[in-house]
């Protein structure tokens, strides 16, 4: 199966380069200030600029006013939105038309209760990222190393919009999560690190290697 990868929380030009190596389809840039893997808009501009072609550029917000999203699109190439906060499905369709960009919406999910919506959201985004809900306490929304029950998920792979399986993912369970969601495509980020906000290219090479069942391109 043709499984498609995104790398989040990009910040220095070698993640860029190890994503795009190892065959990721997304690379995610993160603006949010208080997350370890966060970059200016002139940082993101840069890295956007040089990357490979052939990777989509993701900008992830939370709750960002129109101002960050302006001074964000009007800087950054980009190919996707990603709205990992609260937006409601009306802020959604708001920031759709004002970038004229694709945009993602990050869907929390612990229980059974978050599934209805991922159909609601559906009708509004162009994809879904179907994510682990953060612990109540934490810092940051997404990008935490934490799982969900994938059991959830199974049965379910015909929403009416692309989605993507995220949270808590690594090289050594994708392909376990793949195989019991029916997942097309993965999220991950902390997974690819060798400490927090530190991105190391032999485990995004692992990991799209078993996502993908694809030969590493290390060896
Ligand atoms: O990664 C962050 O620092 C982050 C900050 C604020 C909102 C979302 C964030 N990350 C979201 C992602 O897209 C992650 O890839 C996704 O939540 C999975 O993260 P992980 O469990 O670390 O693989």
């Amino acid at each position: 199966m043709d499984i498609r990868v995104k790398i989040c929380g990009l910040s220095r030009p070698e993640d860029v380069t190890a994503a795009a190596r190892a065959g990721a389809v997304y690379g995610g840039f993160v603006f949010f200030p208080k997350s370890p893997r966060a970059v200016s808009a002139d940082v993101a501009q840069t890295l956007a600029v040089d990357a490979p072609v052939g990777l989509a550029k993701v900008a992830l917000v939370v709750d960002a006013d129109d101002a960050l999203i302006d001074e964000i699109t009007t800087k950054v190439p980009l190919d996707m939105l990603q709205l990992h906060g609260k937006e409601s499905p009306e802020r959604v369709a708001e920031l759709r038309a004002r970038t004229g960009l694709p945009v993602m919406k990050a869907i929390g999910v612990s229980g059974e209760d978050d599934l209805p919506a991922i159909d609601v959201y559906s009708q509004v985004a162009d994809q879904l990222l179907i994510d682990a809900k953060p612990p109540k306490d934490a810092v940051l929304p997404g990008g935490n190393g934490l799982s969900f029950d994938w059991r959830l998920l199974q049965g379910r792979k015909y929403w009416t919009k692309p989605w993507m399986l995220a949270g808590g993912l690594t090289p050594e369970n994708v392909a376990e999560a793949v195989r019991l969601t029916g997942a097309r495509q993965v999220d991950v980020s902390s997974g690819v690190e060798s400490a927090p906000g530190v991105k190391d290219a032999a485990k995004i090479d692992a990991f799209v290697a078993a996502a993908t069942g694809q030969a590493s391109v290390t060896g």
